[in-house]
């Protein structure tokens, strides 16, 4: 589907002087003809080759699908379009130019003089259009049955709506070769050869690695925006209220008249429009919101006046007499109370959420730069593992519960991933299903496959068929210890891979602490989870490594400095999701071994990763 669509208008003229483009306009409207669900940007720029190359930049990497030029594709000096048009496309499409040529050529020998260029940049078709209105409806005409198959074709849409499932079976899966060789079983490490990190390292090298992923931006509608980081300050465009507005149900009066009786001159409701000013000696009835009439400076409400006399059928009050003699201003929100001209009304790194995207609508926007998510996927490994759709089990077979698990936890914090379906344990079939979604995406989550069995491939797949760099193989926690982060190169790109243990709660509570924190370091957001003290409710035998405990949070509180209690969410063994069902906060309890046992009523820490609706804590800490 095409979401945008950009038409540059490249012309010194215009640009002086909007009111001389003609093309620009047209091309919008043809534009918006073909792809009328689509957002319409239009900008005019000077014939400067940088200063193309930059809007073409600009849209291309804010996700607009297809950018229409026109102008400055002739044979002057200053007609530099298709120059900087070929400096941003990475593929160009000699055919659209040619087949424009062509047509134009049955029209006018001037055709020869047009140097048009088309191509794509990223996800992005651009296409140059000559500078005037005839002979851009002329091109238009040509390119208008090629234009949609097209975008779906640069944007890969056939692809994205298939699962990998589905793609592996019709042989969409992209074959990659494996070296790794699991023959010699006999062989294999007794030991772990990969250091076991602690959770404070971890979460360090996540952060630094994160953060070298290239920031991007798109432009988003600002319902689409809900969650999403502000990528540029945006500011009123018109003050609120744009006219003094009644703060009462009342009447509009001159402060300087004082208390008395007052002729009434007028009625307004809110929406209309004062026509008449108010002179000394009279006062307008007026609704909250409603406009003040001109030469009113105060509303005096309706419970301070006295009717003192109306039409007979009550349809018409003459005079009214105001008791309470009113101050100038009461009453009234004068020009920009709520939001003065100008005024910022997001700034770059804000978390758009309801009052801030409802304030955008209140000031007329309709779209937000907002920095772009990586895009996810989620992969499962492993022969045991069946599709949850697939009627009866296969003998020691269990269904695939950790990618649906791990696509709703993802979902809850805001972000999507797309579904690559089971890899076998196999070292070409999970070689191919980690190519695959590395085709797909830029963040790659799988499970499973990551601890010392023979058919644990992960991490020598990872290190011998993508040359991939371990920045952890190992975590000193409990669940998760097999935890694995790892980037490559992948087609030119970083890739980053958070190869998660199999146990379901080891890849439940390994996405919160690993997988959720690098995705808000890749968006510019605050990475930790919000740390509170809470007390146990019941004595917990610690684990020799440190332990995430799942918990139910709860106040009973009686003192303003009582802690929330913490109630263990029952056996807490890594395989067991029920323990993870319900839980508002993952205890941050510390290593013990030997026995050790934190006492009922004992203080530790807690990350509260579950939904708000899950904690009800009221507690001063
Ligand atoms: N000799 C050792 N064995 C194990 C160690 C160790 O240090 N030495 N570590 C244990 C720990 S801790 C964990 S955690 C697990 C991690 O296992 P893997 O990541 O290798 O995962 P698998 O072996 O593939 O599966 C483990 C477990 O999880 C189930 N599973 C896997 N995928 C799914 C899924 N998508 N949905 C539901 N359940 C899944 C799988 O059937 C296994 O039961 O290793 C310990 N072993
Ligand atoms: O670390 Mo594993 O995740 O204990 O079960
Ligand atoms: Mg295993």
């Amino acid at each position: 589907m095409v979401k945008a669509v950009a038409v540059i208008t490249v012309s010194d003229t215009c640009f002086k002087n909007n009111s001389h483009d003609t093309s620009g306009p047209c091309l919008a409207q043809l534009a918006n003809e073909v792809f009328p669900e689509a957002n319409l940007h239009t900008i005019i720029i000077p014939d400067e080759k940088e200063i193309i190359e930059r809007e073409l930049k600009y849209f291309s990497d804010s996700n607009i699908d297809l950018i229409l030029t026109t102008g400055g594709t002739g044979l002057s000096s200053r007609d530099v379009t298709p120059e900087a048009t070929k400096a941003v496309i990475y593929r160009d499409i000699p055919a659209i130019s040619v087949a424009l040529t062509l047509e134009s050529l049955k029209k006018t020998p001037m055709a020869m003089l047009s140097r048009s260029v088309a191509g794509i940049r990223d996800k992005t078709l651009i296409i140059n259009f000559p500078g005037s209105k005839k002979a851009v409806i002329e091109c238009f005409e040509v390119i208008r049955p090629v234009l949609s198959h097209a975008i779906s074709l640069i944007k890969n849409e056939h692809v994205e709506v298939k699962s990998t499932h589905d793609s592996m079976q019709s042989g969409h899966i992209c074959p990659h070769h494996s070296s790794v060789d699991v023959s010699k079983v006999a062989f294999r490490p007794r030991e772990s050869p990969f250091p076991m990190v602690e959770m404070s390292e971890a979460w360090k090298i996540i952060d630094s690695v994160m953060a070298q992923w290239t920031e991007r931006l798109e432009i988003v509608s600002i319902e689409d925006g809900l969650g999403r980081v502000v990528a540029q300050p945006l500011h009123a465009k018109e003050p609120m209220p744009p006219f003094p507005a009644s703060v009462k149900d009342g009447y509009a009066c001159i402060s300087l008249d004082g208390a008395g009786v007052r002729k009434v001159r007028s009625a307004l409701t809110a929406g209309d429009a004062p026509t008449e000013p108010l002179l000394p000696g009279e006062c307008a009835r007026i609704n909250t919101g409603a406009a003040l009439p001109a030469g009113a400076d105060c509303v005096v409400q309706v419970e301070d006046t006295k009717l003192v006399s109306a039409s007979d059928d009550g349809e018409t009050e003459f005079e009214v007499e105001i008791m309470v003699a009113p101050k100038p201003e009461q009453d009234v929100r004068p020009v920009g109370y709520d939001i003065p001209m100008g005024a910022v009304l997001t700034n770059r790194g804000d978390v758009l959420d309801a009052a801030l995207i409802g304030l955008l609508a209140g000031a007329g926007y309709q779209n937000v730069t907002v920095k772009a998510h990586p895009k996810v996927a989620l992969l499962s490994t492993g022969n045991e593992l069946q599709e949850p759709s697939e009627g009866k089990l296969r003998p020691a077979h269990i269904r695939d519960s950790n990618r649906t698990m791990l696509r709703m936890l993802l979902r809850e914090h805001g972000y999507e991933s797309i579904d690559c379906g089971i890899a076998r344990d196999s070292p070409t079939h999970l070689a191919s299903a980690l190519a695959t979604a590395m085709q797909r995406a830029d963040v790659i989550v799988c499970t499973g496959g990551v601890s010392m069995g023979e058919r644990d491939l992960l991490k020598p797949v990872l290190l011998k068929d993508f040359n991939a760099t371990l920045h952890f193989g190992r975590v000193r926690m409990k669940p998760g210890k097999p935890s694995t982060f790892a980037t490559c190169l992948f087609e030119g790109k970083t890739k980053y891979i958070f190869a998660l243990p199999g146990n379901p709660v080891s890849a439940y509570v390994c996405c919160l602490l690993f997988v959720v924190r690098a995705l808000r370091v890749s968006c510019g957001r605050v990475a930790e989870w919000p740390r509170v003290s809470v007390r146990l409710e019941e004595a917990v035998t610690l684990d020799p490594r440190p332990e995430y405990a799942r918990a139910a949070l709860q106040t009973r509180c009686r003192d303003r400095g009582d802690l929330p209690t913490a109630a263990l969410l029952g056996n807490q063994c890594s395989s067991r999701l029920l323990s993870a069902c319900g839980a508002g906060a993952l205890l941050e309890l510390p290593a013990g071994g030997a026995g050790r046992i934190l006492p009922p009523g004992a203080v530790v820490s807690a990350l509260l990763t579950g939904r708000l609706d899950l904690t009800v804590i009221h507690s001063e800490s």
